[in-house]
């Protein structure tokens, strides 16, 4: 049987990070190459045709969605939250609970997050992830091992930020999107996670929480968060 496999893009964040004088809206909207990141991301997406649907989640007040086209099989929820997670916990409980009605029993699919921030998403990457998952029938993330040599900063007497320590890079990876897991799994992790008021930066972190071991499946550095100002510039060097 195959499996249902259904993407959720969070994309109800500001891009406080990336906020550059003159810039409107928030980062998801800024173009690369002439196309917004949301839409490159959802393009990137139905790569895999085992992707069913793509459901993204805004804010109550976005008016940048309704000018995209979206293409098919993309639906937009007003489920933005206060963090990813709680976008991400609403928007899955949109498509769960109207699933639900649709089909009239609990479903079993599995959900893929992915960050509208992430719009290098390789295809090999995409599907190396979803096979890995299905194949092992366990929940799991796109990743990099941390090349360089990491360092805990403090700000010390002169407010000079400086090394406290070397942190043992071996065993270390970076985590990036997208995430796949069961879907029920992961809507009942990132609740308790959010109820306990744990801090949950990706889904990952709310499924280890719940006990789970998530499998680290390796990405390419091509799918690098845009975070900072200059991210915008060598991402349309990357994807030009
Ligand atoms: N309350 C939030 C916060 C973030 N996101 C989404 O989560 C993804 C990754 O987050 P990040 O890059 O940190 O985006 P922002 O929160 O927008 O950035 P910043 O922290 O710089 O404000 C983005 O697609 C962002 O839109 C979201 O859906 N809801
Ligand atoms: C999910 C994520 O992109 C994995 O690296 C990241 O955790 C998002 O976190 P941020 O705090 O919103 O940058």
């Amino acid at each position: 049987m195959t499996d249902n496999l259904f993407a959720i893009i969070p994309a109800g964040g500001v891009g406080s990070r990336a906020l550059t004088a003159g810039r409107q809206m928030p980062k998801q909207y800024c173009m690369i190459n002439g196309v917004t990141m949301l839409q490159l991301a959802v393009e990137a997406l139905r790569a895999d045709a085992r992707v069913s649907a793509v459901h993204i989640g805004v804010a109550a007040q976005d008016s940048w969605i309704d000018t995209l086209n979206l293409g098919s099989r993309v639906h937009v929820h007003r489920t933005a939250g206060p963090t990813r997670a709680h976008t991400v916990s609403a928007t899955l409980q949109a498509v769960l609970g109207s699933e639900q009605r649709e089909q009239g029993i609990r479903g079993d699919g599995w959900a893929l997050v992915h960050d509208a921030a992430r719009p290098g998403l390789q295809s090999a990457s995409l599907t190396a992830l979803v096979d890995a998952c299905l194949e092992q029938r366990r929940g799991g993330l796109l990743a990099l091992p941390v090349p360089d040599t990491v360092k805990r900063a403090v700000v010390d007497e002169q407010q000079q930020i400086c090394v406290a320590q070397t942190i043992p890079r071996d065993g270390l990876w970076l985590a990036q999107t997208p995430q796949l897991f069961p879907a029920h799994d992961l809507l009942d992790a990132l609740r308790t996670a959010i109820e306990k008021g744990l801090d949950i930066t990706d889904e990952a972190s709310a499924m280890e929480a719940a006990g789970f071991s998530p499998l680290l499946v390796r990405g390419s550095a091509e799918n690098m968060k845009v975070t900072w100002p200059a991210d915008f510039a060598m991402m349309e060097r990357w994807l030009a």
